[in-house]
């Protein structure tokens, strides 16, 4: 070849397969950022002929998959999913007609004004959230506190249907088919998802269990986005639908008389992937902030502190207040950065045509995965990025004078976690409205505090260790969460 491609600079690969020797199978994002270091911002592997371009840093994830958004905003193809009924959701379409047309119908009702809709709901289940707080304390009764907030706020917003108890029904479907969804892990590394051709062999050979696992799935989701469809259908017939994004999508779709087989399917879709999409996500960011504020007693009496000068500590903060108090803001932000939830490494972006960038070839259907641990621990943007410390961004938000204006896009981590470009979240602006309201008046009602060593009988501020599976979490923690005065009980009742 006498004008050989130039790649990206990456590790050395074996002839034919690539990469494949030296692909982590665990941990991927560390041995990504060490690649990062040696080769550069942009990293190319290959393995078995699928080019894959790995980005470490908030600018170059800025460049390719913001500025040459229009190349970069397709999905790798996965089959597996597709076989369960799952490929035609948002998050896993190709960039194209039917994706652009779902993004639509989510995205009207989730942007910063039209999330306010929802506001009377969260507002709502937070003060459920705080009375539980309070009688329910201990550290495992947290994570179960936690799992009735995040999933109301989801099934209400998408739904209209409020979760009473711990076993509610949707939740109990809902979570039913996304554990089915997830049982073989592993999204897009299937042996199928290489070689499609695997789906049409009989499901009873042996070796075709995934097939069998399929088959079931695909029922059980089917019936699991039809069903609340269904009944949102009969209730509004009935008059007694309460507010939510599917009724909205129904009334939005019956006014303009369309009879669209495909468009209906849509909103099933929608409605199903909000709650997938979503709780992990938040869950485990709230479970940070309890994490890292017990052993941040500073964060909290400062917290504490902006918030009484604002509400002279006799009643909770509303959404309208967000903007009086800055250092919530930055308590979230650090909070996003230290967790950076589920998407460690983004959901990966494939790239639909050649590109060329600072001479270096990426070749049409790359994988592009941007290295989102490896950008919240970057010491350029965040100086000791192994310290909690929320005030890093307090500067800032002075100079800007607006806590939400502040984002530079590359040392902001509500500017990079959500994603990047035309797949950024979509439903971000409702998650930071859900994790601001219960962050900022459980500090309104609560000490978050270390467990009391009973050896030595002082405050135990060991550290809390995060996992490092597929989603970063603190692993079982001890904290004290207590209420400030008796005065405060006032505020939940
Ligand atoms: C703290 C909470 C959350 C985090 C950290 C988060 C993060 C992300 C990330 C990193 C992506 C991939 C973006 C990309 O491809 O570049 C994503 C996509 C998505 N998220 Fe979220 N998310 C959160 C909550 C939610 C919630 C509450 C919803 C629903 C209301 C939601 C709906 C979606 C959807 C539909 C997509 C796919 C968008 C597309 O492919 O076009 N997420 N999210």
């Amino acid at each position: 070849n006498d004008n050989p491609r130039v790649y990206p600079p990456g590790p050395p690969a074996d002839p034919i397969i690539g990469h494949v020797r030296f692909f982590p199978l665990e941990y991927q994002w560390k041995t990504f950022a060490e690649w990062g270091k040696k080769f550069g911002d942009i990293v190319f592997v290959h393995a078995l002929g699928k080019p894959m371009v790995i980005l470490n840093s908030a600018t170059a994830a800025r460049e390719l998959l913001e500025k040459r958004g229009a190349n970069n905003s397709d999905r790798p193809r996965l089959v597996f999913f597709e076989m369960m009924y799952w490929a035609t959701t948002l998050v896993c379409l190709p960039y194209g007609e039917r994706w652009r047309k779902q993004r639509k119908l989510i995205a009207q009702h989730f942007t910063p004004q039209a999330v306010i809709k929802f506001h009377p709901a969260l507002e709502e289940e937070c003060e459920s959230f705080l009375r539980r707080l309070r009688v329910d304390a201990a550290p495992g009764k947290l994570k179960a506190n936690i799992h009735r907030y995040v999933p109301h706020v989801l099934v209400m917003s998408t739904y209209g249907h409020p979760v009473k108890a711990a076993n509610d029904p949707y939740v109990a479907m809902i979570e039913h088919g996304n554990e089915l969804l997830i049982e073989y892990g592993n999204v897009g590394g299937m042996p199928v998802d290489f070689m499609p051709f695997l789906r049409h062999l009989p499901a009873w050979l042996p070796g075709m269990g995934f097939k069998r696992h399929a088959m079931k799935t695909y029922n059980v989701i089917k019936e699991m986005v039809t069903l609340p469809y269904d009944n949102i259908k009969r209730e509004r017939a009935s008059g007694i639908a309460k507010p939510s994004l599917v009724a909205f999508l129904q009334e939005e779709y019956e006014d303009k008389g369309n009879n669209d087989p495909e468009h209906e399917e849509d909103i099933k879709l929608i409605g199903g992937m909000v709650y997938s999409a979503g709780v992990e996500t938040s869950e485990s960011s709230l479970m940070t902030f309890f994490a890292m504020l017990s052993r941040h007693p500073e964060v909290v009496k400062r917290a504490q502190a902006e918030i009484d000068a604002l509400t002279g500590g006799d009643r909770l903060v509303t959404f309208a207040e967000r903007d009086a108090l800055p250092y919530i803001d930055c308590i979230i932000k650090e909070t996003l950065r230290k967790s950076s939830s589920l998407h460690i490494l983004g959901i990966p972006h494939a790239s639909t045509k050649d590109d060329v960038l600072d001479g270096k070839f990426i070749p049409a259907g790359s994988m592009i995965m941007p290295n989102i641990w490896q950008m919240m621990r970057d010491e350029k943007n965040f100086p000791k990025p192994e310290v909690f410390n929320p005030e890093r961004y307090l500067a800032k938000i002075k100079q800007s004078g607006s806590a939400m204006a502040a984002s530079a896009n590359v040392d902001d981590p509500t500017e990079i976690v959500f994603g990047f470009g035309r797949r950024v979240c979509p439903g971000r602006f409702f998650a930071l409205d859900a994790l601001w309201l219960v962050m900022a008046n459980t500090l309104a009602v609560f000490d978050i505090l270390p467990p009391i060593d009973p050896a030595t009988g002082k405050e135990d501020f060991s550290p809390i260790d995060f996992t490092s599976g597929v989603t970063i979490q603190p692993k079982p923690f001890e904290c004290r969460i207590v209420l400030r005065s008796e005065k405060h009980l006032d505020l939940i009742h």
